[in-house]
């Protein structure tokens, strides 16, 4: 993975080399703080140990029972769905991978209806193990199986960190269980059991995931120039705290959309605390080129937009033509033009003086991934560290969970109670 991050420097929001060696004093006591966190396997940071840590050999044994499975269903949500669903998106299987990561009824009965209930093994991963639409789902999944007959328990895995419902279920049906390595948050979990269970059952190479995760780690030290992880953080971070509150992740490659999803929940979850942090959004090049990028160029300035692209790609030739006008496409290929797209767009942002990153990697694979999942997670844990915010909890998430279930009857809660003083002000169409 390379970082480059010289069109930061010199634009609105922007830095200079002066601000980033300044900074870079900063991050060499930032990395000690993150070590000397990995050294002790300190919560969340031991998630950067997991290329060392985390084991294949378990995981294939928990998953290899399933002979030849059609289909691998995950439900889970968030950290519990969005780094496998990354792997999955990117990366060709023969095993399809689903996800059922919300409570939309109309996208249950899509998918139960698709699936191939009786070829299908279903991963249940939660690491509380007491998230409600991971749970509600696992029911009316369960439902489903024994409706067509197909015995869940024979076809049922789960991945749990903790004491929760889910450690009871798995334990009263004898259900396989993975765990989820303690200290590591759902958000920084994708090299684990929680990420990797899913890649295992698809046949990937769960060993170069984490190879490219060891590579990642390799790229660590004491400054930002040396390490394209912590040149990401810091800029970002710098960035931020110089306007540009927003961070546009727009990966070139449609097998990296999810990514984006991914990189979303890690950024805001991590670092929205205290007042601060940088939105992410989600973007995908070339085809926002035609929807967002007048924004990106002409709206305010307060956006960091990150460029991503894979060095190779397996390619699709433009054919030759002589339609007036486009005889310059002819030969050329689809390839070709994502890049000439990609330089243009990065072009075109340096030219309106507004800050981006180039981020590269050498093909959409299983090391490379690795690498990049890795690199964005140390990235996150720098400018955490940065900006002195509890990069591991998430705890303004607490309030809503309180007030669903209290309104579902699942307890006294005052914050369901609080739902009811809504402020109105309705305006209705005609009907
Ligand atoms: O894995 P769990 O405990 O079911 O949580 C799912 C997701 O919900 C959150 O706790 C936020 O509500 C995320 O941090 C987490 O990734």
């Amino acid at each position: 993975m390379d970082v480059d991050i010289g069109n930061a420097l010199g634009t609105t929001p922007g830095v200079t080399t002066g601000v980033l060696d300044r900074l870079d004093d900063r991050v060499a006591d930032a990395h000690e703080t993150i070590t000397d966190g990995m050294a002790n396997d300190a919560f969340g940071y031991a998630a950067l140990n997991l290329p060392e840590t985390a084991d294949p050999d378990a995981i294939r044994s928990a998953v290899d029972r399933y002979d030849d499975p059609e289909a691998v269903l995950t439900v889970g949500i968030g950290g519990s769905a969005l780094g496998a669903a990354t792997l999955a998106n990117a990366l060709d299987s023969e095993v399809d991978a689903y996800f059922l990561d919300n409570v939309d009824p109309d996208q249950a009965r899509r998918l139960l209806a698709e699936l191939p209930l009786s070829e299908t093994v279903v991963n249940v991963v939660s690491n509380s193990g007491t998230t409600a639409e991971t749970l509600a789902n696992f029911l009316v999944v369960r439902e489903a199986m024994d409706r067509a007959d197909v015995d869940w328990t024979d076809r049922t895995f789960v991945t749990t960190g903790g004491e929760g419902n889910l450690r009871r279920l798995a334990e009263k049906h004898d259900l396989p269980a993975l765990d989820v390595p303690a200290g590591v948050p759902g958000r920084f979990s994708v090299l684990s059991t929680v990420g990797l269970a899913v890649a295992a059952l698809q046949g990937h190479d769960v060993e170069a995931i984490l190879r490219g995760g060891a590579d990642g780690r390799e790229n660590l030290s004491g400054s930002l120039y040396d390490s394209p992880a912590y040149a990401y953080g810091a800029v970002s971070y710098a960035l931020a705290r110089r306007g540009a509150t927003t961070n546009a992740m727009m990966p070139y490659a449609e097998s990296l959309e999810t990514f984006a999803e991914w990189f979303a929940q890690l950024w805001a979850e991590s670092l929205g605390k205290d007042g601060v942090g940088q939105t992410p959004v989600r973007a995908l090049g070339a085809t926002d080129q035609h929807s967002q990028l007048q924004l990106y160029r002409a709206g305010p300035r307060e956006k960091l937009v990150t460029l991503l692209r894979p060095r190779e790609r397996a390619d699709v030739s433009i054919p030759e033509t002589d339609l007036e006008g486009l005889s310059y496409l002819g030969g050329s290929s689809l390839g070709e033009l994502l890049d000439a797209e990609f330089e243009a767009t990065e072009a075109s942002l340096a030219a309106a003086e507004r800050p981006n990153v180039r981020i590269e990697i050498d093909r959409v694979d299983e090391r490379s991934l690795g690498e990049l999942l890795y690199g964005m997670e140390a990235a996150c844990v720098l400018y955490g560290e940065l900006d002195g915010v509890e990069t591991f909890t998430q705890p303004a998430v607490e309030w809503g969970k309180k007030a669903a279930r209290g309104l579902l009857g699942g307890g006294e809660f005052e914050e369901a109670e609080a739902v009811s003083d809504k402020r109105e002000l309705v305006v209705s169409g005609g009907r």
